[in-house]
């Protein structure tokens, strides 16, 4: 399989997505264009990967990361366009969630899209809240998150990331985890993404807020589950440009 090296990161909707200011409605439809070349054979018929594929996302901070993650690795052979969609905050297991909400998604764009759902596990609480994280931050903050732990001596955490991707709705959506283990501790770092002051990656000494950005996208659960997933749409990619 030969793709292009090169690979053309356009701004989402007129550089706005790089900015830490950049409203959410200034991303929508934005792209990022990853070119390829002439390849030599064909993959599996409907199943091959599509040369558009949305991202859908009200979150423009997870955008900024998936951009910049995909921009990092190299050349590939679709377009990643991003969608804002309101999706629902599901119920139930982790990976059913990431897959319901991809469902929901390709039937709304009525196309191929990928979605993400991440969870923060607390090991003392057999992996709560898991992916209820948003309404516990939302509701105690960093404080009340590690005094959550307070009564355990078992300060361990997990954060995971579910992509699912479909190539079309009626079609059944893959999954990719990404984990990457940690532990809660005191807020550290700037308070610019959620809840990445209150966790620290091991070996790092650094919370995911303190770290550099471009540090954060090589150990993070979102880039895990990503990089699983660009080889899977890579491997999956027909390579009969002609
Ligand atoms: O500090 C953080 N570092 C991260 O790397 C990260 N990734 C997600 N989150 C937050 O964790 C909850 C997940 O919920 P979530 O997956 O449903 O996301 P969401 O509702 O914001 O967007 P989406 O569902 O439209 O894609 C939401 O509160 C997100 O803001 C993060 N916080
Ligand atoms: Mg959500």
């Amino acid at each position: 399989m030969s793709f292009a090296t090169t690979i053309h990161p356009l701004p989402f909707s007129g550089h706005k997505l790089r900015s830490p200011t950049a409203n959410l409605s200034s991303v929508k439809q934005g792209r990022v264009r990853l070119q390829h070349r002439r390849g030599a054979t064909t993959a599996a018929g409907s199943m091959s990967t599509p040369k558009t594929i949305s991202f859908a996302t009200g979150n423009k901070k997870k955008l900024e990361e998936v951009v910049a993650i995909l921009a990092a690795g190299g050349t590939l052979p679709f377009t990643v366009q991003a969608t804002k969609i309101d999706l629902p905050e599901l119920q139930g297991e982790a990976e059913d969630i990431s897959k319901e909400k991809c469902r929901i998604a390709a039937k709304t764009i009525q196309g191929a899209v990928m979605v993400e759902d991440t969870s923060l596990c607390f090991n003392a609480l057999k992996g709560l809240p898991g992916p209820y994280i948003k309404w516990f931050l939302d509701k105690l903050g960093h404080e009340g998150l590690n005094k959550m732990l307070v009564g355990f001596e078992d300060k361990t955490a997990y954060a995971q990331c579910i992509f699912a991707y479909t190539p079309g709705p009626d079609m059944e959506p893959v999954t990719f985890v990404g984990r990457t283990e940690g532990r809660i501790v005191p807020a550290r770092g700037p308070h610019s993404f959620g809840w990445d002051p209150v966790f620290e990656p091991d070996g790092t000494g650094q919370t995911y807020a303190e770290m550099d950005p471009e540090a954060k996208n090589k150990i993070s659960h979102r880039y895990r589950a990503l990089d699983l997933l660009r080889k899977y749409l890579v491997s999956h990619a027909s390579q009969d440009q002609s």
